[in-house]
């Protein structure tokens, strides 16, 4: 995909509604037009990210475009309205400034038709029905995509990854861009790093790099899609583990023990499902820096402290709702996603950690039995047939 992203010599950005003179979305060298598919917490902290870039960088459009999924705020306003009055999405990120150049849009279609970069970042649970939406409604030749999405689906023949399903419903190449990203800190720019994993061409994994990054967010591209997708989707259910242990007053040493033996059921899986993934991958900021800020001060983590404080009383619907306001939680939702996996195939056994945290968030196990059942995780998988060590 050519010509790649460079660095502008325009000046920056100058004013409300104009840019050395032009309106924004009208520099008329740029290649590539991105439109953000999703407005959550995260999603309004990427549109953020890129709309800083784009008016910097030549090869891009001013204008960023961002689909909310629109909802009536409690003073009867539309979110949509309010973003595109006050540049900042109320609801799921106050208080941050996204970028005049930030348009939000209620119409999916609309958002998307003349974009050649798409970037996804929904909770999971949503992007079928999205992706069907979409069918024949994006610009039919040259456009990227990539998933910041982290989480997966479940098919007869095994886990389907979000960029995968993209790639299948929509017809496009699919990157994906994971990490230790905190969002509410990113939004402040507080220093973080992030892993692009691409497929084949290096040369687009390079233009989403550009797009992404900035000095407080430092992004890098390794050539393994699975695999770091699979490190942000599998490290949500090894958080509940951890938020479990926080909700049991049990310490440090054991949070760790959570986040160590995770790490390598998380290894075990993905090579498992994918033998292309590459051991590398886990020490990216999508692998072990993801696994560490996840367990300390994520969503997920916090939502299942006060599961175990309730002794899983409360269900985990009821929290999330009551704890997050309309954010949405991926780790319950993919820890029964890898249990249908490991049960097609015999394998609970073989992942304890995995295995017991999603029997606790269904009420099967009490939150203690994430000391009880976790410790022995085996060092050898059987894989068809023949012993590997992972
Ligand atoms: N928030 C973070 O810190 C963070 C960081 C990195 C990655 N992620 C990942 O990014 C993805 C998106 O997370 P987020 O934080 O932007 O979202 P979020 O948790 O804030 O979820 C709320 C979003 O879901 C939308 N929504 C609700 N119902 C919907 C429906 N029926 N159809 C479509 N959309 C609907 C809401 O409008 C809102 O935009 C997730 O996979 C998450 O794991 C999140
Ligand atoms: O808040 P969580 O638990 O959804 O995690 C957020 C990010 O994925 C951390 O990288």
């Amino acid at each position: 995909m050519a010509p790649a992203a460079e660095v502008s010599t325009n000046q920056q950005y100058q004013g409300d509604e104009t840019r050395n003179g032009q309106e924004i979305g009208n520099n008329v060298n740029a290649s590539y037009k991105v439109t953000v598919v999703g407005s959550g917490n995260w999603g309004s902290v990427a549109a953020k990210l890129i709309a800083s870039n784009t008016l910097k960088l030549n090869s891009f459009h001013d204008e960023v475009k961002m689909w909310v999924y629109e909802e009536t705020l409690p003073n009867g306003d539309k979110l949509t309205d309010v973003i595109n009055q006050t540049n900042e999405n109320v609801k799921y990120l106050p208080g941050i400034k996204l970028g005049k150049n930030v348009v939000a849009d209620p119409d999916i279609a609309n958002a998307v038709k003349d974009a050649n970069m798409l970037v996804f970042v929904t909770p999971h649970q949503f992007m079928e029905g999205i992706c069907k939406r979409l069918e024949g409604k994006i610009k039919e030749e040259g456009v990227q995509a990539i998933s910041l999405i982290k989480g997966m689906e479940v098919k007869k023949e095994g886990p389907c990854m979000i960029s995968s399903l993209i790639s299948e419903k929509l017809g496009v190449d699919c990157c994906v861009l994971m990490g230790a990203n905190i969002a509410n800190e990113i939004a402040v720019e507080k220093f973080s790093e992030a892993t692009v994993g691409y497929r084949e061409d290096k040369e687009v994994a390079e233009i989403w790099v550009k797009l992404f990054g900035t000095p407080y967010f430092q992004v890098s591209a390794v050539q393994d899609v699975e695999g770091v997708e699979l490190c942000g989707t599998l490290k949500n259910v090894v958080a509940i583990g951890a938020g479990l242990v926080d909700g049991l007053d049990m310490g440090n040493n054991t949070k760790a023990a959570i986040m160590r033996i995770g790490l390598r059921e998380m290894k075990a899986f993905s090579k498992l499902m994918f033998p292309s993934v590459k051991d590398s991958t886990f020490f990216e900021s999508c692998g072990i820096a993801d696994v560490i800020t996840t367990c300390l001060g994520g969503r997920n983590r916090r939502v299942s402290e006060a599961f175990a404080r309730n002794g899983g009383k409360r269900s985990f619907d009821e929290l999330e709702a009551e704890l997050l306001q309309g954010q949405k939680l991926q780790g319950v939702s993919t820890a029964r996603e890898v249990y249908e996996v490991l049960s097609h195939r015999g394998w609970q056994e073989l992942f304890p950690l995995f295995t017991t945290v999603h029997k606790i968030c269904i009420g099967l196990l009490p939150p203690s039995a994430i000391v009880e059942h976790s410790e022995h995780t085996p060092n050898f998988l059987l894989v068809e047939g023949s012993a590997e060590y992972y």
